[in-house]
Formats: structure tokens, sequence, C-alpha cells
């Protein structure tokens, strides 16, 4: 298998590699960003690389490269630029953290997204409704990893409480302090030639997982790119390595928030059991809150759907509503800015000054 390929290079960026009508540039893959500096791996090894110009003013900062993208590169000595980017398979985002209606792209051509909680405070069924939508609306598969079980006596239990809620999605317990035990579960879940993003809040042990599945502390040992073999240590913000059975991780250190956004086209909040009751409520547009003959309030009415679940739906509703109300309002007042913006303009050249 070819370098590329062990990074996930694949039939549909091939397809677009072949299509691109660039001379003498090469694929690569986006394994960390730091500033302007993009550590790249090529076919050859890793590389350096800097953004092109044309390609900084000609895109939206969410479209710029991302750790996790594949890109057209050009190589000067030692260092590559990146002229283009190719198309995104997915690409995992949240809310921009403070922003009313800014979506932020976090990494790109993920496969599965592994959200971390710590059994110790941070274990919390209403924060990990929101990772699993915001994630299914990335297109993302899910898997739910509950760490630090050597702190609680009966982490089973949390297993279970997990489970009840209803999502089709693996729920592993583990300790990352136990490299043994890691094993277990990886060969299962972690696949060679896949890439895979770990999300959590701060403190959960996502970086004390990642130094357990590589065998070896990333802090001590980060990737150094071998173009100019400085030996420079990278920091470990959101970086994509390769563990030892050949999956790829990408770790997103620091997170507080994970809010949920919204894209044209997204169809509201979903849920495995809200999905197949809503058929069944007497009005078509029901909203499951005050109506008569609602099979959702039923289902919670008579235990058949957990409360949490139902409140969660309903909070994130709210939240979604909330994005897509303050991004209409951005472009309204968008519009409005550029209206103005003319009519100086135009009374400038009219008064020629
Ligand atoms: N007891 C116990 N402690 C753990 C476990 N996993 C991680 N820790 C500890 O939890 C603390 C935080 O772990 P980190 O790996 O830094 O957490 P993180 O999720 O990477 O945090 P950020 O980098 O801030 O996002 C450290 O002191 C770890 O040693 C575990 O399974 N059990
Ligand atoms: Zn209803």
């Amino acid at each position: 298998m070819s370098t590329l390929q062990s990074y996930g290079w694949n039939a549909h960026f091939m397809h677009h590699f072949e299509t691109n009508t660039h001379q003498n540039l090469e694929a690569a893959r986006v394994l960390s960003i730091q500033g302007f500096k993009h550590l790249l791996i090529t076919a050859e090894g890793n590389l350096d690389a800097l953004l092109a110009g044309s390609l900084i003013n000609s895109r939206e900062p969410e479209s710029l490269p991302k750790t996790g993208d594949w890109v057209l590169v050009k190589r000067y000595d030692e260092e590559g630029i990146i002229i283009d980017i190719l198309p995104r398979i997915n690409e995992l985002s949240r809310k921009m953290p403070g922003s009313q209606s800014t979506r932020q792209v976090l990494a790109a051509n993920v496969d599965a997204a592994l959200i971390v909680q710590g059994l110790d405070r941070d274990f919390n069924l209403m924060r990990l409704q929101r990772y699993l939508q915001q994630i299914a609306q990335c297109y993302i598969r899910p898997i739910v990893v509950l760490n630090k079980t050597d702190l609680v006596p009966d982490p089973e239990n949390y297993r279970l409480r997990v489970a009840e809620l209803g999502y089709d999605c693996p729920v592993i317990l583990t300790s990352a302090l136990d490299e043994a035990q890691q094993s277990a579960w990886t060969n299962h879940h972690l696949l060679p030639g896949h890439t895979y993003i770990l999300l959590g809040s701060s403190g959960v042990g996502k970086s004390t997982l990642v130094n357990s599945l590589l065998g070896h502390d990333l802090q001590e040992t980060g990737a150094t790119s071998s173009a100019n073999s400085k030996g420079k240590h990278t920091t470990t913000t959101r970086q994509l390595v390769q563990l030892p059975n050949g999956s790829m991780i990408i770790d997103v250190p620091g997170m507080r928030e994970f809010g949920l956004t919204s894209e044209d086209g997204d169809e509201g909040i979903h849920h495995p059991m809200i999905d197949a009751l809503a058929p069944q409520c007497r009005f078509g547009d029901c909203t499951h809150q005050h109506e008569p003959g609602c099979a959702v309030v039923n289902a919670v009415e008579n235990g058949d759907l957990p409360e949490i679940v139902y409140r969660s739906y309903q909070k994130l509703l709210r939240e979604q509503n909330h994005f897509q109300a303050s991004e209409a309002d951005k472009r309204r007042m968008g519009k409005q800015f550029g209206k103005i913006a003319k009519q100086v303009s135009k009374h400038r050249k009219d008064r020629k000054y």
C-alpha cells in the first residue's frame, strides 16, 4: 500500500485529482496547521507548506484547508505551496464558540467521531446528545467512549444509561491510563486507513487516550517535518496521527463548547425513536409540544420514550432555531450594509469626491 493510501487516499480523491487542470502538482493530506504553516503528508513523506495567496483570497475561512483535508501542492525545494483543495467527503463543524451563528470547521474527511466523556464529573447525557446530533448533521458516524472507568464503582451502569437513550452507536468503556485495555475495542472499532476524531470537554482524557493508543507520548515525540528535519516539536493542536494499527486519529484539545449549527436544507433534530413516532401524531406539522394526539408526548407519558431524550430534542430544536434566526439576521444586515455602501459610493461619484 502506498503512503497516501495508508492515509486514506481513495477513489473519490483520485477522481478529483485526475480531473484537476493544474500541472506538476502532488496530492497531500493536511496533518496539522500551526499559524501559516501546514504540515502535510505526501507520497514522499512529510512536507511543510504555506497557502498560495490566490487560495487565501478566493476562499471563505472555513473552506481553507483544515486538518484532514486533501490538497494539491507545488514543491519548491524543501517547502510546498498549497494551490487547491480536493472536494471534502464531509467536514466536522460546530458553532464558533462565542458567536451566534458562525460555523467553524474542525476537521475534514472524517469517518467517525469518538465522543469522549469522563465518568468522574463530566458524564452528561444532555451534552452527549448535542454531540450526537451535530455529528449526525455532519454525516459522521458517532462512537461514544466513556473514559475513567477506574474512578467509579459501576461503569456498566453508565453504559446502560447511554444505551437507553436509543441512539444507534457503539458505547465503549475504558480507562485511558491503562494501555492494555485499548486493544480490545480499538481492533474492532478503529479500522486501518480510516480517520477518527476525538471530541469531548477539556480534561476528559483525550490526549491521554491518544498516547495510550500510540504507545508513546505524542507531546514528546510530536510529528516533525522530515523535509527540514529540524527535529522541532509540533504542538498537538488538531493533529492527525497514524496509530500502530494503521487507523488515524485527530485530537481536538481544549474544547469548551460544541454548539449546534444548521445548514440550509437541514431538517431539524433527529432521534431514531422520535422519527419513528412523528408520523403517528394527529397533525402533520406537530411540534410535539402542546398538540392533542401527539404520539411523542404520549410516548414520554407512557415511559416508552426517555424524558431526557424529549428534553434534549426540544432544547436542541430551540438552539438550532436560534442559529438559523441569527444567521438570517446576519444575512439581512449584510445586504443592508451592501446597499448603504453602494449609496455612499454613488453619492461620492455624483459629487466627485
Ligand atoms: N483516573 C483517570 N484519569 C485519567 C484517565 N484518562 C485521563 N486521565 C487524567 O485526566 C487528566 C486530563 O487528561 P487529558 O488527556 O489531558 O484530557 P484532554 O481531554 O486531552 O484535555 P484537553 O487537552 O484540555 O482537551 C489528566 O490528569 C489525565 O491523567 C483515566 O482513564 N482515569
Ligand atoms: Zn407530535
